[in-house]
């Protein structure tokens, strides 16, 4: 028997996690929620998902009706057939779903990184904390800039990490956006210290606790985030070791300046060549050429898709919660065999 999943908010993140549920053998989409009858609502149709109106109110269900988009009812028609919800809700909103629609209903949720780590009962990294997550009811799936940072420390824990100090230059908008800037200015964002990447970061990973600082500013790009790292480790460490670490952790890959990554525009055209849907590239990207140490300090710096990296760790987060596959591994590998990732 396949999980039987719901994406209630069928956005960025939404369209994505419905698609890859999709792809897997062992769990399926029995809908997908929005609040209005736009141009995705019926592309989610015509894709073959069934949709319901997130929001129970019979004007709201009018207006798909008088749109001429078909739907199936509202999310309180489906919400006893889910097996587990993923909420792809505008940030804030995740909670009051989890606290109106969720929990009344018994049903086990998903959150995403625009909530906050005190409303679920654990934070998700398929690879710091799958087990963690085992079984659990509500879980937040941790931001993108979260998830990148969580994934290049996890290459380098076996360092003995002491301190990690980051900064990260966040794109301005999706490309979607028509409405968030700044159009020509670089914002720090926020301008205090840590940005919630730190303890987001720890939310995942409680033994960083006091080790990590972030710091961040928006820029005006929509393709990709960028981070610069400086990490000090417990002892005197190789170039080289690093970069193996680093081929060893799933879903991180390097890419080099020579062979023309010279920008998050080149690697986004790779995706682009590669095929991926909507270019979406869930790997962490780290410019090889940036991996560097001195002693026992490490420098890099790397690049995150904002709209596709936390797309697999939805889907891993599915398998961990629902118990249906105790080796985080073995999930890790169904889910890039499933969405064709590079590693
Ligand atoms: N975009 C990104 O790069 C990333 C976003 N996140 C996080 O993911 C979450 C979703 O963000 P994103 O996908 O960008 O958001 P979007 O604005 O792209 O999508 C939000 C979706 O939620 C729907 N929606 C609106 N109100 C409700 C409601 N009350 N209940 C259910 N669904 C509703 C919207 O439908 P309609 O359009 O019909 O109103 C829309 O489909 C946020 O927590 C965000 O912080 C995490 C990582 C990266
Ligand atoms: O999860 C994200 O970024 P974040 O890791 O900086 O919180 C997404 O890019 C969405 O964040 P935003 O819509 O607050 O910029």
């Amino acid at each position: 028997m396949k999980a039987k999943v719901l994406i209630n908010g069928y956005g960025s993140i939404g369209k994505r996690v419905a698609d890859a549920v999709s792809a897997q053998k062992d769990m399926e989409v029995i809908g997908v929620t929005k609040t209005k009858p736009d141009f995705d609502a019926k592309l989610a149709t015509e894709l073959g998902y069934k949709l319901y109106c997130a929001i129970p109110d019979k004007e709201r269900v009018k207006a798909f009706e008088e749109a001429g988009i078909p739907i199936e009812g509202t999310i309180l028609d489906v919400i006893e057939e889910a097996d587990i919800v993923v909420d792809g809700a505008p940030k804030k909103v995740g909670k009051e779903n989890l606290e109106k629609i969720y929990k009344p209903n018994k049903v086990k949720a998903i959150l995403q990184g625009g909530e906050k780590a005190k409303d679920v009962e654990d934070n998700f990294n398929a690879l710091w904390s799958y087990e963690r997550c085992y079984g659990k009811s509500y879980v937040r799936v941790v931001s993108c800039n979260t998830t990148g940072l969580c994934r290049i420390l996890y290459a380098l824990k076996d360092f003995g990490i002491k301190k990690a100090r980051v900064v990260l230059v966040r794109r301005g908008a999706d490309p979607n956006d028509d409405k968030t800037g700044p159009i020509n200015a670089i914002k720090p964002n926020p301008v205090t210290v840590p940005s919630h990447h730190g303890p987001d970061v720890v939310s995942v990973v409680p033994e960083l606790k006091d080790k990590i600082i972030t710091s961040a500013v928006i820029v005006p790009t929509t393709l990709m985030h960028q981070h610069t790292l400086m990490v000090e480790v417990e002892s005197e460490v190789k170039r080289e070791d690093i970069l193996e670490k680093i081929n060893e952790t799933p879903r991180i890959i390097l890419v080099r300046e020579k062979e023309g990554f010279s920008s998050t525009a080149k690697i986004i055209e790779f995706a682009r060549d590669l095929g991926r849907k909507r270019y979406d590239l869930p790997e962490l990207c780290v410019w090889e050429e940036s991996v560097n140490t001195l002693g026992n300090e490490i420098f890099l710096m790397q690049a995150v898709h904002q709209e596709s990296i936390v797309v697999p760790e939805n889907i891993d987060c599915i398998r961990a919660m629902l118990e249906m596959e105790d080796d985080k591994f073995k999930s890790i590998e169904k889910t890039n065999k499933a969405l064709n990732l590079i590693k």
